[in-house]
């Protein structure tokens, strides 16, 4: 039986994504894969912790989980930095009610700095925006990830914490911004889809990409039982075939306060920080304490701040 078909049988999942590339996508990955051999690392003190919230699947709340999860940990008093890495139709801005006049185009065609794109938002959180209806950047080839990754190496003060915010679907560039960093947060909702689209994410990033760790949120559940379920369920197929760990990090319930806040253009852990999807985030941020220290980056794989060379203090 297909790997496919036994994932199916597994976890009653369907449609298992394809993870076949053309010749053209290979040599674009390749290029990726020498360009961070041939990176000079400059090591200095190494400070800031990545972390990128990626799903797969579009609408299952990684922006969502990303802008609050940032904010709850600068609300918690840690420096920190939010990349809006969904490139061409990013809406961290607008779901943070910021007004950008740059974005990561600009800084890719030499116009300024990573640093002149930094905006502030409440809390001293600090946005990157990735631009949006601007088709260039959703077109953006490996070589331009890439930049984009060692840009921050140049940052005059790295935050304590770095977190991106992925694109939704298995790209290679979805992949390279998360295994670009220390750790990678899996959002997942009670839908079949979600499920499969989360295993093809982890699959590709597992074997392509060398990354071993995954932390799982469930998002727009009702109880914490039916998201330990959803949890178990993606834990039991990717056991079964892949050689990777998850954890399960916490849950966000389904949660009106959440589309208030959206209209409201503000983060609902600073709006309404005792609503339930508040408290979800906030226990989302106390989970990070309990990680641990990053693992040095590999030095064969292009990392976020790999110019800095000790783990990071105070994890
Ligand atoms: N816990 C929740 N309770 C209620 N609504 C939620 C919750 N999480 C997310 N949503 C809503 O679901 C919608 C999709 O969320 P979001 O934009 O964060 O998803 P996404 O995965 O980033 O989507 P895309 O891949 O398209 O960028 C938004 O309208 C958001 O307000």
């Amino acid at each position: 039986m297909s790997e496919a078909m036994q994932v199916n049988q597994a976890a009653g999942l369907h449609n298992l994504f394809s993870t076949a590339r053309t010749q053209t996508q290979q040599d674009e990955l390749d290029a990726f894969h020498q360009a961070a051999s041939l990176r000079p690392v400059v090591p200095r003190a190494r400070t800031t912790r990545t972390i990128a919230v990626a799903g797969g699947k579009g609408g299952v709340g990684k922006t969502t989980v990303a802008v609050n999860l940032a904010m709850a940990m600068a609300m918690a008093g840690r420096d920190v930095m939010l990349l809006d890495a969904d490139m061409g139709v990013a809406n961290v801005d607008v779901q943070l009610g910021l007004n950008p006049s740059r974005h990561i185009g600009h800084l890719l065609e030499g116009k300024c700095t990573l640093q002149d794109l930094i905006i502030p938002a409440q809390h001293g959180l600090k946005v990157i925006p990735g631009g949006s209806g601007i088709r260039r950047l959703a077109k953006m080839v490996n070589g331009e990830h890439a930049a984009v990754i060692r840009a921050f190496d140049d940052l005059i003060q790295p935050p304590d914490v770095l977190v991106v915010d992925s694109a939704a679907g298995v790209a290679d560039n979805v992949a390279m911004f998360a295994a670009a960093s220390d750790d990678v947060v899996i959002v997942v909702c009670d839908e079949l889809a979600s499920l499969t689209d989360a295993y093809a994410l982890i699959k590709i990033l597992a074997h392509d990409f060398g990354v071993r760790r995954f932390h799982i949120v469930a998002n727009m559940v009702r109880q914490a039982s039916d998201a330990k379920k959803l949890y178990e369920k993606l834990a039991r197929v990717c056991g079964r075939f892949l050689d990777v760990a998850l954890d399960y990090m916490g849950m966000v319930p389904h949660d009106e306060w959440l589309r208030q806040a959206i209209r409201r253009q503000g983060a609902v852990v600073d709006l309404w920080p005792s609503s339930r999807a508040a408290m979800g985030f906030k226990q989302l941020a106390g989970a990070v304490d309990t990680w641990g220290k990053p693992a040095y980056p590999d030095l064969g794989r292009i990392a976020f701040f790999s110019g800095q060379s000790a783990p990071a203090a105070g994890w």
